[in-house]
């Protein structure tokens, strides 16, 4: 089991780039399985959900070929099986648009019901029905999905909520049915519009991402392409907030400002200085922050995927703030492992309430989840004396060589390799 042991309360200086967005990655490798030729697809962040789901693909019959750590030319063109089996995919939540992709290319597709974060349940229901919509014969058994059709047809589909997941593999498995399909109450995530440009690129026709209404006319043939992943919008939020909270000046380069702007405008609402240029933030905090209230939402809201980052700044601010979730019921586990560093945080429903203490102190600590684990890695950037945080695995997940992007703005941290590396380790 590894650890990342970080000795806070250094304020972080510099520079750090910004790799491509998982989210958006995970749903492209899946999309360029409907062409019926070789795709190229660079920026692809070097994060183990990646190279699960490449693996898991691999088991398909597709060839991955590495040409960097970050960029891969993918074959699909003999492709002889349908099936994914769970111990490919427990990890990982993506694996679900390997359902739209092979039901879209191949009207017949098994995939073991996905993994990913702990963060409430997270039912597929919008999916399955996307896919019957269009034709398809869906059945949950054995734990595994199984989506078969004779033809898949083009229909509206209204879903009941803006599922980035069920946007997107209703667009996937739509793309080459008969006829026009559109998908009311789409999703507006960033990722979503990546999707939509990719397949585009391939020669689909898809109008309307990024709105509410997103329209497929179904096309006949995908051919390849070669494609540059967008920057992680989260990865780069995650930096802002590592800057604010160590009362630093770090500049985020690699991203699309725009994407930010729910981010960044609650940090300029704190009193962090944010300048924007044209593919960079620079973020500046100097002196005491203010207390906020901040809502998850869908985009363009303040994303959940961001929330316990956040909600580790506000642990720190002055005041009381409010940190409410909207999306997933129970996102906030890891503020239990806040507590334990000195923070003050008290959950009742889907709401924190996070009194500021003027100090955070260093602990051994647990991610419960991803985002959870980056939340818990900027309360420890900010903590006196030493954090040994666990459950690095799920942090691995999402952020590329997430220590030397921290060591490089200044950030004393460093990875454990086992347990008896341990006794290089101290609480002070
Ligand atoms: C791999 C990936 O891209 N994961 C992201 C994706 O997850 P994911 O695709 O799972 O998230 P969704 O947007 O689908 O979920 C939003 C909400 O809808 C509910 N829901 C969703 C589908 C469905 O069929 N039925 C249903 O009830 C979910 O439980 C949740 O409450 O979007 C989330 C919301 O931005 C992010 O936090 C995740 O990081
Ligand atoms: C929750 C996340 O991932 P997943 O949906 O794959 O669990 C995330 O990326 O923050």
């Amino acid at each position: 089991m590894e650890q990342l042991v970080i000795k806070g309360n250094v304020r972080l200086q510099g520079e750090v780039t910004i790799s491509g967005a998982k989210n958006a990655a995970l749903a492209v490798l899946a999309a360029a399985i409907l062409a019926d030729d070789v795709c190229v697809i660079e920026n692809l962040p070097c994060v183990n959900d990646i190279k699960v789901l490449l693996q898991s693909m691999e088991q398909l019959g597709v060839n991955v070929d590495y040409l960097d750590q970050n960029k891969i030319k993918m074959d699909s063109r003999h492709i002889h099986n349908r099936r994914i089996d769970y111990d490919y995919i427990k990890k990982i939540r993506a694996s679900y648009y390997l359902l739209g992709a092979l039901l879209g290319k191949y009207k017949k597709a098994e995939v073991a019901l996905p993994g990913g974060c702990n963060i409430g349940s997270r039912p597929i229901d919008q999916h399955i029905k996307g896919f019957e919509a269009l034709g398809a014969h869906v059945e949950v058994k054995h734990g595994m999905i199984v989506a078969t059709a004779d033809d898949l047809t083009g229909a509206n589909i209204f879903l009941d909520m803006a599922s980035v997941g069920a946007t997107i593999n209703i667009m996937l498995a739509a793309v080459k049915a008969k006829g026009t399909t559109v998908i009311e109450n789409a999703a507006k995530e960033p990722h979503v519009v990546e999707v939509a440009n990719f397949l585009s690129s391939m020669g689909a026709d898809v109008k309307g991402a990024g709105t509410d209404v997103i329209k497929i006319n179904g096309v006949k043939e995908l051919h390849g392409t070669e494609y540059m992943i967008i920057p992680d919008q989260i990865e780069a939020g995650t930096y802002m907030i590592a800057g604010a909270i160590t009362g630093g000046d770090v500049t985020v380069n690699n991203i699309i400002p725009k994407h930010m702007e729910a981010v960044s405008a609650k940090l300029a609402e704190m009193g962090v200085t944010i300048e924007e240029y044209d593919e960079a933030i620079r973020v500046i905090a100097n002196g005491p922050l203010k207390n906020i209230q901040v809502k998850t939402s869908p985009y363009p809201g303040f994303p959940t995927d961001m929330q316990p980052q956040m909600t580790a700044l506000l642990s720190v601010t002055g005041g009381t703030s409010i940190m409410t979730e909207s999306i997933f019921e129970s996102r906030f586990s890891y503020t239990d492992e806040l507590n334990r560093m000195g923070a003050n945080i008290k959950v009742e429903s889907n709401t924190a309430i996070v009194k500021g203490v003027e100090e955070l102190t260093g602990a051994e600590v647990t991610a419960p989840d991803l985002r959870a684990g980056a939340g818990i890695i900027i309360a420890a950037l900010a903590a006196k004396g030493e954090t040994a945080v666990s459950g690095v695995e799920y942090v691995d997940r999402g952020y590329e060589h997430i220590e030397d992007k921290l060591k490089r703005l200044g950030a004393d941290i460093f990875r454990v390799k086992d347990k008896s590396d341990k006794s290089m380790f101290k609480v002070v």
